[in-house]
């Protein structure tokens, strides 16, 4: 038995963004190049109440005409066996958004990447090892696309879903090989982050815009993206059933704290380069816990950052120091909430089931419970399927008035400036080797900081030709946990 505690934890969770004030634009064009801020209402078709009228029956498939509707999913990927798990790292170390050299050392960026995946690809493979030798992304995706088709077909929008990795099997690159084969001619690109970072849809988002700009049939494609969806309703309902029903599970829900876990950013990515994941993070909380209230829910809950990798600092507080907090504090029971994520992957499985769960038992916490992924929830998976037709570009310009805009932190229509305002500040910052890139002034710290770096790159260069540790030994270089 638990749950007597009574403790009341404060939340932590607030957010200073004013939901009015959101942009209600969508990123379209027919060109990544021609990304123009187009308000939703003249650029798109009332298709939800379309959808949902029974009366005045427009049936949505002769609006689409004879276009081929294509929907592409953007994943960030998982190796599907040990051997996998050292090139995967090395694709995402040899992410510019990942890790980010100055121009001078661009060359370096593989040979880096090539050093920290072998160097951790170790501890990695324990942790794949131990949830059955892979990531169980690929499936789980692949279950997802094929159950947004299904929906979509019941919506009478006959599209093909595509699924594009960002560093593993089938990579973006692959599905849109696969889109030009089949012909589409209407596009809607859905990464499948609730919540936008830099890191993750940004990424993703950068590099599509890469091959669409090089590409003459997808630069006359007409395409929309949705650069997040945290706060669409069918999402919020469905995170608000499961956690609903999980509470159950415990002999005294109402004195559980749920505990959102969120994967984490470092936290530069949100102070100096204006990544709005933590705003759209804290947002989306106060949305479930509103819709857990409208069912006489009243938890107390709290927000902590998983899965920090590296010395720099990432945002605040951590899940693994707030488990030990709350347990000093008397928490006797504890939902934990994945949030950023909506498939099951090695951070819920393993970091979460195995290392949280173990912790929080040691710190006095008696009873621990995990709200599941979403997978392939229906509420969530339908609600997938109307932001696709709400979204659908369709050629004709019919006249929109009541469709309701989409909400959203990230300035819809402009993620591109966005990313160029990140690449602006990128440049100013100083963290060593996550993010930074060298502006020549003449300051004296600037020149230290060189110095020093080169001294670094100097030490890397040796490492990887020759093979020694040393650079780790000295726990100098980032990347191991
Ligand atoms: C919203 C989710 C995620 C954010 C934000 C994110 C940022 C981020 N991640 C790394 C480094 C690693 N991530 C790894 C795996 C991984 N990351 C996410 C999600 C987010 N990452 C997921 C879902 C997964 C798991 C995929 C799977 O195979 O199941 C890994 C590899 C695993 C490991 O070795 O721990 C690394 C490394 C950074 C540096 C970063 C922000 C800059
Ligand atoms: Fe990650
Ligand atoms: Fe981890």
């Amino acid at each position: 038995m638990c749950c007597g505690s009574g403790v009341h934890v404060d939340a932590c969770v607030s957010t200073n963004v004013s939901r009015n004030a959101k942009d209600s634009m969508v990123w379209s064009g027919t060109s990544p190049s021609l990304y123009s801020k187009q308000p939703i209402n003249k650029f798109l078709l009332p298709l939800r109440a379309l959808v949902t009228s029974t009366s005045q029956d427009v049936p949505i498939a002769s609006l689409i005409g004879r276009e081929k509707v294509g929907v592409l999913l953007l994943n960030l990927g998982g190796p599907e066996t040990l051997e996998d798990v050292q090139p995967f790292l090395f694709n995402l170390f040899a992410d510019p958004d990942i890790i980010r050299l100055p121009r001078l050392f661009r060359f370096l960026q593989k040979p880096l990447a090539q050093f920290i995946s072998v160097a951790r690809a170790p501890k990695s493979k324990e942790g794949y090892a131990s949830i059955g030798g892979g990531s169980p992304l690929r499936h789980i995706t692949d279950a997802q696309a094929e159950e947004l088709r299904k929906s979509l077909w019941e919506k009478q929008v006959p599209a093909k879903v595509y699924v594009g990795m960002r560093y593993w099997h089938p990579f973006t690159e692959e599905a849109i090989e696969q889109i030009k084969r089949d012909g589409i001619t209407k596009l809607v690109v859905l990464p499948l982050y609730p919540q936008f970072s830099i890191s993750t849809s940004g990424s993703s988002l950068r590099l599509l815009e890469s091959i669409f700009r090089e590409d003459e049939y997808l630069v006359s494609m007409q395409h929309t993206v949705i650069p997040s969806w945290y706060q669409r309703e069918g999402y919020i309902k469905a995170m608000a059933n499961l956690i609903g029903k999980e509470l159950e599970t415990f002999d005294h829900p109402e004195q559980v704290l749920i505990f959102f876990s969120a994967h984490g950013v470092p936290l530069a990515y949100v102070e100096e380069a204006g990544d709005p994941y933590k705003a759209e993070m804290e947002e989306c909380i106060d949305l479930i816990m509103e819709e857990l209230e409208k069912r006489k829910i009243m938890n107390a809950y709290t927000l902590a950052y998983q899965s920090r990798v590296g010395p720099v600092e990432w945002l605040k507080p951590y899940t693994d120091e707030t488990i030990v907090e709350l347990g000093k504090r008397g928490v006797k029971c504890l939902l934990a909430v994945p949030i950023s994520f909506v498939s099951e992957h090695i951070e819920t499985l393993e970091e979460i089931d195995v290392e949280y769960k173990e912790l929080a038992l040691k710190s006095g916490i008696e009873k621990w419970g995990r709200v599941p992924a979403l997978g392939c929830e229906p509420t969530f998976i339908s609600d997938l399927a109307d932001a696709v037709i709400e979204s659908l570009p369709y050629v004709g310009a019919m006249a929109v008035s009541n469709i309701e805009a989409r909400q959203s932190l990230v300035p819809l229509g402009s993620v591109e400036e966005l990313l160029a305002v990140y690449d602006l500040k990128r440049r100013e910052l100083q963290s060593p080797v996550m993010v930074w890139e060298w502006g020549w002034t003449r300051s004296a710290e600037t020149w230290n900081g060189r110095a020093a770096m080169l001294a670094v790159l100097v030490l890397l260069v040796l490492e990887v030709t020759t093979g020694q540790g040393f650079l780790h030994q000295w726990g100098i270089l980032p990347f191991f946990h």
